[in-house]
């Protein structure tokens, strides 16, 4: 059943409009994550879900309930929402156990109890109750402010930028664990993020915004693996682009000819840009396609190549770090991809 519909909803600041036609379905228990670049209107998004944004027009329904539309917009304590941001907003004076029961403090004490009691367990802080915030570490601040959000079983939880302040690594694991925890309460989540990795670990739909629209509304592989437009292809994941040619067989590019990823509306001689991601390719000795190696970067398990082709294109490639090629080196190239996903030249 879905839990968030959004129908061609339009919001303007000042007759500027910095969301367009944004249509989506949010599905029982799924977790969504936000993604663009800065600007492109993800938290006046996140904000319009929450109510705290008027429509110009398009609707926001949850199931049969009608949330926003351009003469409505349903209160926000009204629409079973729970937040999270990135301060994650504890209130200091309060305990742990006062911070994460606030939003169920009318209940009585023994539902109370039983409910800190689970998300405590739940968030991995049993026994932290009786501290207060500024004795907890960010990552267990976060924590709290999830169970705090969640406290009361809302709908939909709505999560803006919560790993933000965080280094890389903690980001990681708090977006694996706080996704286990909101698929334990079955919570139907959106999340605004900056970071792909993060969208990866956490999503089940991603939704790429740029310039206030949404160019896609999938699933992580399906996003990477068949990016709608270029921009996408470019956004999500290491990309490089080879001028092509559309050829009876597929799309014709400095590498050879390949087969089109699927039925596209090219015309036969059509210019377009192939998308190749680095490990589309392979270094294959045989291969009549050379290419020099111009620039190496090691990542640790791995080396980042940049080669350049003999069409003066360039695209990159990552080798295991056991392997060591050197600049200046020519090495044979061959496309292990089937498929390329081709886009119009601009
Ligand atoms: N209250 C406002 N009044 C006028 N313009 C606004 C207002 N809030 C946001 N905007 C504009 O709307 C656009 C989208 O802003 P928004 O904050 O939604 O982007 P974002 O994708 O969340 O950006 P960031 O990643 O930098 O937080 C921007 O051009 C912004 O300047």
């Amino acid at each position: 059943m879905s839990v968030l519909t959004l129908d061609k909803v339009c919001v303007a600041f000042d007759s500027k409009r910095v969301l367009e036609d944004i249509s989506l379905r949010l599905d029982d228990g799924e977790i969504a994550c936000l993604l663009g670049p800065s600007g492109c209107g993800k938290t006046t998004l996140l904000r319009s879900i929450a109510g705290f944004q008027v429509l110009q027009s398009g609707e926001i329904h949850s199931g049969a309930t009608v949330l926003s539309t351009s003469n409505f917009t349903a209160p926000t304590e009204n629409r079973q929402i729970g937040m999270v941001f990135q301060d994650f907003a504890l209130f200091p004076h309060l305990t742990i156990g006062d911070n994460i029961c606030f939003g169920i403090r009318h209940q009585s004490k023994s539902d109370k109890r039983q409910r800190l009691a689970e998300l405590l367990e739940l968030i991995g802080l049993v026994g932290f109750d009786g501290r207060y915030p500024h004795e907890l570490s960010g990552g267990q601040q976060q924590r709290v402010a999830l169970a705090r959000a969640m406290a009361s079983k809302p709908r939909l939880l709505l999560l803006d930028e919560p790993f933000s302040s965080m280094d890389v690594e903690l980001r990681s694991s708090l977006a694996k664990e706080i996704r286990s925890i909101l698929k334990h309460e079955g919570i139907t989540s959106v999340m605004v993020t900056h970071d792909q990795h993060e969208a990866f670990n956490m999503a089940d739909r991603i939704g790429v915004l740029s310039a206030g629209k949404l160019l896609q509304w999938d699933d992580a592989q399906t996003l990477y693996h068949q990016p709608k437009t270029a921009f996408v292809a470019h956004f999500v994941g290491r990309s490089d682009f080879l001028q092509g040619e559309i050829v009876e067989q597929g799309v014709k590019t400095a590498l050879g000819v390949s087969p089109l990823r699927e039925q596209q509306a090219f015309k036969l001689g059509q210019q377009v840009n192939a998308l190749i991601r680095p490990e589309y390719l392979k270094i294959d000795k045989q291969s009549p396609i050379k290419a020099a190696l111009i620039s190496r970067q090691f990542r640790g398990g791995f080396y980042l190549y940049v080669l350049r082709l003999t069409s003066g294109e360039s695209v990159q490639l990552l080798l295991s770090s056991l392997m060591q090629y050197e600049l200046g080196d020519t090495v044979g190239l061959a496309l292990s991809a089937e498929h390329l996903s081709v886009f119009e030249s601009e």
